[in-house]
């Protein structure tokens, strides 16, 4: 009998085939390739991608023997998921495995836009030794604004609680209880805008959250404010960032996702305030092995074959503490 094909349309880890195991045949094409794409989605069983391959109602209708379609990562925007289910194809993803790693890039950009870090490298390399002018704010008995307390601003939330920030959220599908054993205060969108030093987004990308904070949503914030998107491009809308920026509304931005990926031109790009990242979050080896390993399971099980082994939560986790391992979902139904 032949063997089910899955069809890897992104670059994933070594791990990842691995748990795939023989009893697949495995394909590749490149995701960001249409024409391949849909070339070689008509015979596979499965589909494997991270977010550049845009899996739609054209590429479902082109793979008339798609049974699954795996995401190795968080966000499905990249996915007609509607489209998806009305063909009969279940859609998989790995909402945990990248979350510590997306947070520890935010952690970083957020102290990068306080001290300049990247400027003052690239000005010393460059044989510039300048001191006043990269000089910084500290992050302690600053104001952090998360919005969105899900499970990577809620780890954010941590990280930078040790650094002695204050931290207040805006998500209307967090419990407030919840979010107070954290030590965090929920509040409106404009009061967490009004009170924060530090803007971190935590979003996925929805018709309700596309253009969520917009130029009138940053007047409203503090001048001086520094604003971090490590979520998803056009959350932040990237004209009314630039604008903020230009007058000095906003101090800083960093910024690992962009409207349009790949981004190499944009006005945003040329501006020295702004500190970014080409959609880093999750490439960690180990957030890449975790999302591989958990969708290459999930495949397996949706072809009907392999078990699932039991040890699937603990590689899941695997080098992630026990608060993160234990992360409750505080999101109640609705968010979407
Ligand atoms: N840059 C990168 O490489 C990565 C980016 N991401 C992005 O980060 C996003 C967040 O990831 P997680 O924290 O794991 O997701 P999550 O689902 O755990 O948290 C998202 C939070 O947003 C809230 N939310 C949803 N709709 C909302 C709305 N309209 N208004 C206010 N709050 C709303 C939810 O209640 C939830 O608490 C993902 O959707 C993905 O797009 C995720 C991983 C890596
Ligand atoms: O696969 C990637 O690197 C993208 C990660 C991401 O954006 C997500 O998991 O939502």
């Amino acid at each position: 009998m032949s063997r089910p094909i899955v069809l890897i349309a992104e670059e994933l880890s070594q791990a990842t085939v691995g748990a795939l195991g023989p009893e697949v045949e495995i394909r590749r094409c490149d995701g960001a390739d249409r024409g391949a794409l849909l070339a070689a989605v008509a015979d596979a069983d499965a589909v494997l991608i991270r977010s550049v391959t845009r899996v739609d109602a054209e590429v479902l209708a082109a793979g008339s023997r798609l049974k699954v379609v795996a995401r190795a990562g968080v966000g499905l925007d990249n996915v007609d998921v509607p489209a998806a289910t009305a063909a009969g194809v279940l859609v998989v993803n790995a909402a945990q495995a990248n979350a510590v790693s997306a947070a520890e890039l935010t952690c970083g950009l957020l102290i990068a836009t306080a001290r300049n870090i990247p400027q003052a490298g690239q000005a010393l390399k460059s044989g510039q030794w300048n001191r006043s002018k990269y000089v910084g704010g500290e992050l302690a008995r600053k104001t952090l604004g998360v919005l969105g307390l899900g499970r990577i601003g809620t780890l954010v939330t941590e990280r930078m609680k040790a650094f002695g920030m204050d931290v207040i959220a805006y998500d209307p599908y967090v419990d407030a209880a919840w979010a107070a054993r954290l030590g965090v205060q929920m509040l409106s969108l404009d009061e967490v805008l009004a009170a924060s030093d530090f803007l971190t987004v935590h979003l996925p990308r929805t018709p309700r959250t596309l253009g969520l904070i917009g130029a009138p949503e940053l007047a409203k914030a503090k001048r001086g404010i520094r604003l971090v998107n490590v979520a998803r491009g056009g959350l932040v809308d990237e004209a009314a960032l630039y604008n903020a920026l230009l007058d000095g509304h906003v101090a800083a931005a960093g910024l690992d996702v962009f409207a349009e990926e790949p981004c190499t031109k944009s006005p945003l790009l040329d501006l020295e305030q702004v500190v970014c990242t080409p959609h880093l979050g999750a490439s960690t080896w180990e957030a890449q092995d975790r999302a591989g390993v958990s969708v290459a399971e999930s495949v397996r099980l949706a072809l009907g074959g392999a078990r699932v082994p039991d040890a699937v939560n603990e590689v899941q986790w695997h080098g992630a503490g026990p608060s993160e391992a234990q992360i409750p979902s505080p999101t109640v139904a609705g968010a979407a």
